[in-house]
């Protein structure tokens, strides 16, 4: 069992401690372009799965994508706990599409 706040320390464990034939390590050692096409890519995957109602490889995607995400996170310096913070400051505000504060506005 592997939730996404695990797969990010992960990750983080990786790039501080690059271990040599990783994927992970790979992609950054190629940088940030590369890691970029592959959210990309893996962005117009989760899309195509989705198109199609494939659910089994929309379900696929969606790990692929997440698991880019996370190292973009990484390589970009913004911690975790970031991303939960700005979840967490909309609570409550997303179940009305009128009548809400904008997020920008918080
Ligand atoms: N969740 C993932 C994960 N999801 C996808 N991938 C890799 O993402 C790649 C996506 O496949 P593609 O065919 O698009 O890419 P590719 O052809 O292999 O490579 P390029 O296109 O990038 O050149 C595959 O090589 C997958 O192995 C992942 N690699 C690692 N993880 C997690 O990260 C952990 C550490 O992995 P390593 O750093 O490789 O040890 C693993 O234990 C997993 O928990």
């Amino acid at each position: 069992m592997q939730n996404l706040e695990e797969l990010y320390q992960l990750v983080l464990k990786r790039k501080e401690n690059p271990k040599e034939g990783s994927y992970t390590d790979y992609l950054f050692t190629k940088g940030l372009d590369k890691i970029l096409k592959k959210v990309g890519e893996e962005s117009t995957e989760v899309i195509v799965a989705a198109k199609n109602s494939n659910k089994s490889e929309l379900v696929y995607e969606t790990a692929d994508l997440l698991y880019h995400l996370m190292v973009l996170l990484v390589e970009q310096g913004v911690a975790f706990d970031e991303i939960k913070e700005e979840l967490a400051k909309r609570e409550g505000l997303m179940s009305k599409t009128k009548d809400r504060r904008e997020i920008q506005d918080l």
